[in-house]
């Protein structure tokens, strides 16, 4: 990748938490755990999907707020914005991982990442923050999905952004998040260890 990440951003964090995961997996659900374990003051939690509507906002000077509310302003841009963010990326794949990890919350030495979508994504983190990334996959089967609001919504579950990362990745962990609450702590405690071993070597 040509494109290096901005100032800020170079400031290299010690641990990257690559998150990906179907629709209703738990991803929101698990890295907020880990957030407040951590500590706020530690760890922030990056969304590769947030600065879209942001820099979609700025660039067609509209309201961003409005935008991200659920009022059918949104409805109106929401195809155009769409398009728009597969353009951007088309052009510059590490468009959205640059802007999502620029600003002051990278100046907390973990950054958990909880939305990678696409193999470009992965590629990003693993080009800039090779020796810091673990990549996370979280599972759930699709009847606990389904219990949790999930329904398949043909063009957006069978999209390359909901599938690109179904293969071809070497998961560092694979979480099964299923409800059973002392499995995932097992996981967690886990991930917790490697990230607070990983904050000690560069202490030392
Ligand atoms: N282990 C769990 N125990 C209890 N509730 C859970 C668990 N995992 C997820 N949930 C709940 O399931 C719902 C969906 O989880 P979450 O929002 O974290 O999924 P997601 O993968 O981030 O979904 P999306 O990709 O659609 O944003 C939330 O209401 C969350 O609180």
């Amino acid at each position: 990748m040509s494109d290096r990440p901005s100032v800020v951003s170079r400031i290299t964090p010690a641990v990257v938490l690559v998150f990906s995961g179907k629709r209703k997996s738990g991803k929101d659900f698990i890295t907020e755990i880990i957030q407040k374990r951590l500590g706020f003051e530690v760890c922030s939690i990056m969304r590769l999907s947030g600065p879209l509507k942001s820099q979609y906002a700025k660039e067609h000077r509209l309201d961003a707020d409005r935008l991200l509310d659920a009022t059918s302003y949104k409805e109106h841009y929401r195809a155009d914005m769409i398009k728009w963010g597969e353009e951007r990326r088309q052009k510059d794949p590490s468009y959205f991982c640059r802007l999502a990890t620029e600003g002051m919350s990278a100046l907390k030495p973990v950054w958990i990442i909880s939305d990678a979508r696409r193999k470009t994504d992965i590629e990003y983190f693993n080009s800039f923050y090779k020796e810091q990334t673990l990549l996370i996959r979280v599972q759930a089967k699709e009847s606990v999905r389904m219990d949790r609001g999930w329904k398949f919504t043909s063009g957006v579950d069978d999209a390359e952004s909901e599938c690109d990362l179904d293969s071809g990745i070497t998961w560092h962990m694979i979480i099964d998040n299923n409800g059973q609450e002392e499995q995932l702590n097992i996981h967690l405690q886990t991930l917790i260890d490697k990230i607070n071993n990983k904050l000690q070597s560069q202490d030392s």
